[in-house]
């Protein structure tokens, strides 16, 4: 099978080196043209704990691509360059090329279909990732990848389902999936950016404990969801006690956040159903301040 994974990130170059290994034809397409070279010439080498391995995918511009010549693409660009990156899909790929999406947050997939795009396959990542350089990620946290149920999955997946580092499961009901990944982020991402603070210092102090639960809670109402998602957003504060996350690493770095697929959604949505959220509101604006005081690209 040949695949191709546009964006070479942290998620890009995890899911790449490890279709690499496994023997699947990868074609990793880069928005730099530099960090495509530095790709053919020395590979994607994955940091797992002490233990350092290097694989050998080709490596494509975007600029040059063509056509896809590939059974399927995986996305793994982030939420914040997702429009500008349609009209560059619209142009450089066929609609009936099978999309699977790595992102969080939500807003994406509709972006894509209202493109014409018609095969849409979503998927949850729970991995750590992180980039170290153009070549090299370092995966600091072995989670899985949780993909909608498709007959394309079943053939992209088959290598991965028992994998001890990498496991790909498939579900029929991804929106769950999804919904229960997204509660985690809209609930945590936000309050560790807008604090400055690891993950688990929101479970050793109580204000910012409350801070999240009111988030939870609005977002919750929103989605229709009960209050035992609140038990997942404990159980990956703790297990994620020691990281930063994604959107506090964004403001250090001083790159824009995914906050509009994330808050921004919960507030168009409540909007939508008439549903007042002031305190998603609130740090949303926080959030936006922030972001146009540290930003530098
Ligand atoms: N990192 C993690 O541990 C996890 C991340 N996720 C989600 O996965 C998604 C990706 O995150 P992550 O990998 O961390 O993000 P990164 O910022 O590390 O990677 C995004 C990549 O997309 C590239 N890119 C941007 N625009 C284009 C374009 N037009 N064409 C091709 N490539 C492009 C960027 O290129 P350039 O380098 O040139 O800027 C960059 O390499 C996000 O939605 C995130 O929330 C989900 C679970 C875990
Ligand atoms: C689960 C969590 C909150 C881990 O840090 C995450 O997904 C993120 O940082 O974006």
């Amino acid at each position: 099978m040949k695949i191709m994974v546009i964006g070479a990130g942290a998620v890009g170059l995890l899911t790449a080196f490890y279709f690499q290994k496994a023997q699947i034809d990868v074609t990793v397409v880069a928005r730099r043209k530099v960090q495509a070279e530095k790709i053919n010439r020395e590979g994607i080498k994955l940091l797992s704990g002490d233990h350092q391995e290097s694989v050998y995918p080709k490596a494509v511009p975007a600029e040059e691509i063509k056509s896809a010549e590939a059974e399927a693409a995986f996305v793994a660009l982030k939420q914040t360059e997702f429009s500008s990156w349609v009209l560059w899909a619209k142009s450089h790929l066929d609609v009936t090329l099978p999309l699977v999406l790595l992102q969080n947050g939500e807003g994406h997939t509709e972006k894509l279909r209202d493109a014409g795009f018609t095969e849409l396959i979503r998927a949850i990542v729970t991995h750590g990732a992180m980039r170290e350089s153009d070549t090299a990620v370092r995966h600091t946290g072995k989670g899985k990848m949780t993909a909608e149920d498709t007959s394309i999955m079943h053939l992209l997946g088959k290598p991965f389902f028992k994998h001890a580092d990498f496991p790909i499961q498939l579900s029929k009901n991804i929106k769950a999936e999804a919904e229960r990944k997204f509660i985690v982020n809209v609930t945590v991402n936000p309050v560790t950016a807008v604090y400055g603070v690891r993950n688990g210092e929101l479970l050793a102090n109580e204000s910012l404990l409350d801070k999240a639960y009111q988030l939870f809670t609005e977002a919750a109402g929103v989605l229709c969801l009960d209050e035992s998602y609140w038990r997942d957003v404990l159980n990956v504060l703790d297990i994620t006690a020691d990281n930063c996350s994604s959107m506090l690493v964004d403001i250090q770095v001083g790159r824009r956040t995914e906050a509009d697929a994330l808050t921004g959604y919960v507030i168009a949505e409540a909007e939508k159903q008439k549903i007042a959220v002031p305190h998603t509101i609130e740090i949303h604006n926080q959030l936006k301040q922030l972001e146009r005081r540290e930003r530098i690209d």
